[in-house]
């Protein structure tokens, strides 16, 4: 716990380069979510550059939103060198079980090239070990206690870190499971909003080697920027403006004051 404020400290040192490969819906937002942070974002998707920016970066963030054929190469061509330069890599599988297409690659890039960590809502988690589970899309109609025993399964076959995200979010590294109870309903009406907990997660493997921590202090920012923000909005619009500025404001002492974390 008095971990978590340090990471945040961290990555205002650091400014860690982050490497996103990401959904043209969020692109934007993302890069202002990271600047806000404190990282310093980089938005790279082209097959003949992947492996060159992977290599500058301190982490790398493979978001399948809006995927195609040619995106979906540069991201297993950026994941292989990830594995290669042993550059953190956080995986979000958006909207997996809403097509084949979106299955078959979520599969085949956590198989081949085991992400340290996996960020998705419950509906999200549960679909990577149940190929027969058909999702809405990239909403979840599932609660993140309903995905831990998926998680468990996913973290102890791959060995890393599977974050459930929702109205409490799970982290969860084999058997052990931490859970983050910040943040407001509203987060889940601005699109975006977990692709950008996702980007957290690369800002903060980039600068903590401990997966299930840095997963942890990921989630711990997104909910305790969340209820910062809840009372000074008065719905999505606002909410999503604000919660940019509370970013670029979030504290240390904040963090450690409105953290609600059992683990
Ligand atoms: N009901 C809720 N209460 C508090 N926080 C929430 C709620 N729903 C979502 N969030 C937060 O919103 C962010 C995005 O999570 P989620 O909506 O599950 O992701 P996705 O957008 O990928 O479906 C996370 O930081 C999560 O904690
Ligand atoms: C709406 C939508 N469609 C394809 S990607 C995307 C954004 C999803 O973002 P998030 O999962 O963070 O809400
Ligand atoms: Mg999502």
């Amino acid at each position: 716990m008095n971990q978590i404020p340090s990471i945040l400290t961290a990555i205002r040192e650091k400014s860690p380069l982050v490497h996103n490969i990401t959904n043209y819906v969020v692109m934007n937002n993302t890069a202002n979510a990271l600047l806000a942070i404190g990282a310093s974002p980089v938005m790279a998707h082209a097959k003949e550059e992947v492996e060159d920016i992977v290599t500058i970066s301190s982490a790398l963030v493979i978001n399948m939103g809006t995927l195609s054929k040619n995106w979906v190469e540069a991201m297993k061509l950026a994941a292989q060198k990830a594995s290669k330069t042993k550059t953190p890599f956080v995986f979000d599988p958006v909207g997996v079980g809403a097509s084949t297409y979106r299955t078959e690659t979520a599969q085949e890039i956590i198989a081949t090239y085991t992400p340290d960590v996996i960020r998705g809502n419950a509906s999200e988690i549960m679909a990577l070990t149940n190929s027969t589970l058909s999702t809405k899309g990239v909403d979840s109609t599932h609660n993140s206690l309903d995905a831990i025993q998926a998680a468990k399964q996913l973290s102890k076959e791959l060995g890393n870190t599977i974050v459930i995200s929702g109205e409490k979010d799970i982290i969860v590294t084999g058997e052990k499971v931490s859970t983050v109870s910040n943040g407001d309903a509203l987060m889940a009406k601005i699109t975006g909003m977990g692709c950008t907990a996702t980007a957290m997660v690369g800002a903060c493997i980039a600068v903590e080697g401990n997966t299930h921590l840095a997963a942890t202090a990921a989630m711990a920012i997104m909910g305790v920027t969340g209820d910062i923000t809840k009372n000074a909005s008065n719905g999505p619009g606002s909410f999503q403006m604000n919660f940019l500025d509370n970013l670029h404001l979030l504290t240390s002492d904040q963090l450690s004051e409105y953290l609600i974390l059992n683990e």
